[in-house]
């Protein structure tokens, strides 16, 4: 390699690699141009050049044309292969016309060429201006490309930026500012008016007022922003988040302003759709409880103010769990929207975003509560008013999926401000006025009035200990015997389930089974009452006595359970009891609401070899052409029916007819709450097969019925 520095490269120096193989040459040049200030490396063929370009990273390259190896074009064109050569200025020395030279030197790409003989001092300079030049085109190409970068910063961002001259009036707009307001270059001037055009109406003021307050400002570095809409196409409005900055004069006057716009579209619509969630109830799209409560508290505030009167009304739903544990949830959901849809109808002058302070509100308030605020009432009686056409609307009938079903709600209302300081006292008030009227026989609507808070904490104290009663060993069963009217045997009982509360003392099933009933916790409890009357059932054949019937009273909640075959099934082998001596008394309601579904269970039911009877029948609303379809084995007449039998012929009509009914169907009858001779008379008169009642034994513990069962064979007295 033949590379020798020539001068030690001062900052201001320039490096030229000279490469000619002919020695003279490159001695003059060494001498030539070290004395015009450069820095002089040579090379004597092509290879070596490409090496020493690489190691020293010349300024410049002065190359002949004529080499032997790789001529000056091969390596000017591997020059510019290289990272390092792509911008680097090549001057070839080409011999005089030699124009097929020139044309393939800046085809191979070199910057320019210089015929031989060269004038040093000329060439000097010319080096000199080719650097400079490069630098120029380099700056300018760094330029380009960061633009470039910006550019592409700002598309993916969705963001543009603006200039503003304030002393010429001159308005600078980006690619992208032109892009987002949807306006190709060319087309439109950047100028405020063509910005203002695309801004709705409505927003241009307060534009105008933000660009004042800006140029106002007189304060270097003062900067503002805005949020605002932008119309760029038909149709397509874009949420953009404006910035700007001033820049001052020495004077203090603002002479610039610099500004950013930014598409927020998306960022907003994510923020809307959260706001909505923690605002709305997905499900029907009512507002939720924290925004009911939040305008309630609002309202309260503003009638207090006024003098007005206002309305809070409770709602829930009879029975849903009941629709929901039949249909299943999808159902369940369908009837939700139903009921959502109808009550906004019987509230007029609704508002369904919780934004307007005046109108009316509907609410989900969780599961199958609803609430409803009129915040401006004259009388109580609008509020009632009200209650009435919800009940009327939502007691229609609802077609769910194919599914007819008649849902009603129990209503509570509270007025405001009598029946409440603040919020959390109205709503204790308003949902213990709704419980009232759950346990008043639902389906209505009550006004709050004082008393109704004892009704409602007696009803946590129940459920608080009814939590507890299975784990404590609170709860126990008593057997009614039911007699054979032939033999005078009894020949199966009734087991009725009791609690004897730690706490509250013995709490008839009257009170607790509802309870049970609306928070679920009748599910455990079925299972352990039907549990623990199959196991005495065996017990009591162990003991030797005679082989007897056991009755057990089922649920709503246990009868809607699709797994209610299986758990009848699981009770039967883990205990032991004979299947045809378990019967399950079921009433007549809780197949109504879904008889093809009732007629199925019980099907299922009775191939387990169970025995099925009707409790309570005559007080629900089944028909002769239902019961034809239900594979039962007994009647049960309701107490309330034997209770007057001899005396009022009603009455008398009613057990009559029953009798004939089911005997007409093959079924048995079994009479309920006979406590005097003259009703177990008129019953053997019209061949009801069985009886059952204080007049032969109250509901007995557990040993108190086997001594009964043992003695005479179980023979009773009639
Ligand atoms: N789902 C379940 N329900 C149950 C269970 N155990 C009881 N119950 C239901 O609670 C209601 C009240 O029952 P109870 O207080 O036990 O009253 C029963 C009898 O004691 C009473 N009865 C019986 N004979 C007479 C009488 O001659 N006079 C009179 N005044 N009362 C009498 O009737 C009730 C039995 O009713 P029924 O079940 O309709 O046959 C009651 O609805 C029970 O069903 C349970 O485990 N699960």
């Amino acid at each position: 390699m033949s590379a020798k520095r020539q001068v030690v490269s001062s900052p201001e120096r320039c490096k030229v690699l000279v490469v000619d193989d002919d020695l003279t040459a490159r001695l003059l040049a060494s001498q030539a141009l070290g004395r015009e200030q450069f820095d002089v490396i040579v090379a004597e063929e092509g290879i070596t050049a490409l090496q020493i370009f690489q190691q020293e990273q010349p300024d410049i390259v002065l190359m002949d044309v004529e080499m032997p190896g790789l001529n000056g074009f091969e390596v000017c064109r591997q020059l510019r292969n290289m990272p390092c050569g792509k911008l680097v200025p090549i001057l070839m020395a080409t011999g005089q016309d030699d124009i097929e030279s020139v044309r393939e030197a800046y085809a191979a790409g070199a910057t320019d060429f210089v015929t031989k003989p060269f004038n040093w001092q000329i060439l000097g300079h010319r080096l000199r201006y080719m650097i400079r030049a490069s630098n120029i085109t380099e700056q300018l190409h760094e330029l380009q490309k960061s633009e470039v970068r910006l550019g592409n910063a700002q598309r993916i961002a969705r963001m543009g930026n603006w200039e503003w001259n304030l002393k010429t009036g001159e308005l600078y707009w980006s690619d992208q500012l032109f892009s987002l307001l949807g306006i190709q270059r060319g087309m439109a001037k950047a100028g405020l008016k063509t910005f203002l055009h695309r801004i709705p109406l409505r927003e241009r003021s307060q534009i105008h007022h933000w660009l004042k307050e800006l140029i106002a400002s007189n304060e270097s570095g003062f900067a503002s922003g805005i949020k605002h809409r932008v119309s760029v196409a038909e149709g397509l409005m874009l949420d953009v988040q404006h910035q700007a900055e001033v820049f001052c004069d020495e004077d203090g006057s603002a002479k610039l302003i610099s500004g950013t716009m930014l598409d927020v579209t998306e960022l907003k619509k994510a923020q809307d759709q959260i706001l909505k969630l923690a605002r709305f109830d997905s499900l029907t799209g009512l507002s939720n409880r924290s925004v009911f409560r939040e305008r309630v508290q609002m309202a309260m505030e503003h009638a207090e103010r006024q003098g007005y009167l206002g309305a809070v009304l409770f709602l829930d739903l009879d029975n849903f769990k009941r629709i929901n544990d039949t249909f299943g949830h999808g159902i369940g959901d369908l009837l939700l929207q139903e009921v959502a849809k109808r009550l906004n109808s019987c509230v007029r002058n609704t508002d369904m975003v919780g934004h307007d302070q005046s109108s009316s509100l509907v609410a989900r308030f969780g599961g199958d509560e609803f609430t409803v605020l009129l915040p401006e009432i004259n009388q109580v009686k609008d509020a009632e008013q009200v209650a009435r056409r919800i009940l009327e609307s939502i007691g229609h009938q609802i077609n769910l999926a194919g599914h007819d079903v008649v849902v009603t709600p129990s209503i509570g209302i509270a007025i405001f401000p009598h029946h409440g300081e603040n919020v959390d006292s109205l709503m204790k008030n308003v949902d213990a006025a709704m419980y009232y009227v759950k346990h008043a026989g639902k389906n209505g609507y009550e006004l709050f009035v004082k008393s109704m808070n004892v009704v409602a904490k007696r009803r946590l104290e129940l459920e608080s200990n009814l939590r507890k009663a299975i784990e404590l060993n609170e709860l126990s069963l008593n057997y009614q015997p039911q007699i054979d009217m032939q033999t005078n045997r009894i020949i199966g009982v009734e087991a009725l389930l009791r609690w004897h509360s730690e706490e509250l003392g013995f709490v008839s099933p009257v009170e607790f089974i509802p309870v049970a009933e609306e928070t679920g916790l009748i599910t455990p409890i079925g299972e352990w009452v039907m549990r623990e009357a199959c196991a005495q059932a065996v017990r009591w054949q162990v003991q030797g006595l005679p082989e007897i019937r056991m009755a057990v009273n089922l649920s709503v909640r246990q009868f809607a359970k699709q797994s209610l075959e299986k758990q009848v099934n699981q009770v039967l082998l883990d205990t032991g009891l004979p299947v045809h001596c378990l019967e399950l008394e079921i009433t007549e309601n809780m197949m109504m609401d879904d008889v093809e579904g009732s007629v199925e269970t019980l099907h299922r039911l009775k191939a387990l070899g169970v025995q099925l009877a009707i409790d309570d029948f005559g007080t629900g609303y089944s028909s002769l052409s239902y019961l034809k379809r239900f594979p039962i084995d007994r009647l049960k007449v309701d107490r309330s029916f034997i209770t007057h039998v001899t005396t009022d012929p009603g009455d008398a009509s009613v057990t009559q007819a029953i009798i004939a009914v089911a005997h007409n169907l093959g079924l048995s009858v079994t009479a309920e709450g006979v406590e005097e001779e003259s009703q177990l008379a008129f019953l053997r008169e019209h061949s009801c097969e069985e009886v059952q009642g204080y007049l032969f034994s109250r509901p007995l513990k557990a040993d108190d019925l086997a001594e009964l069962l043992g003695s005479n064979n179980g023979y009773i007295h009639l």
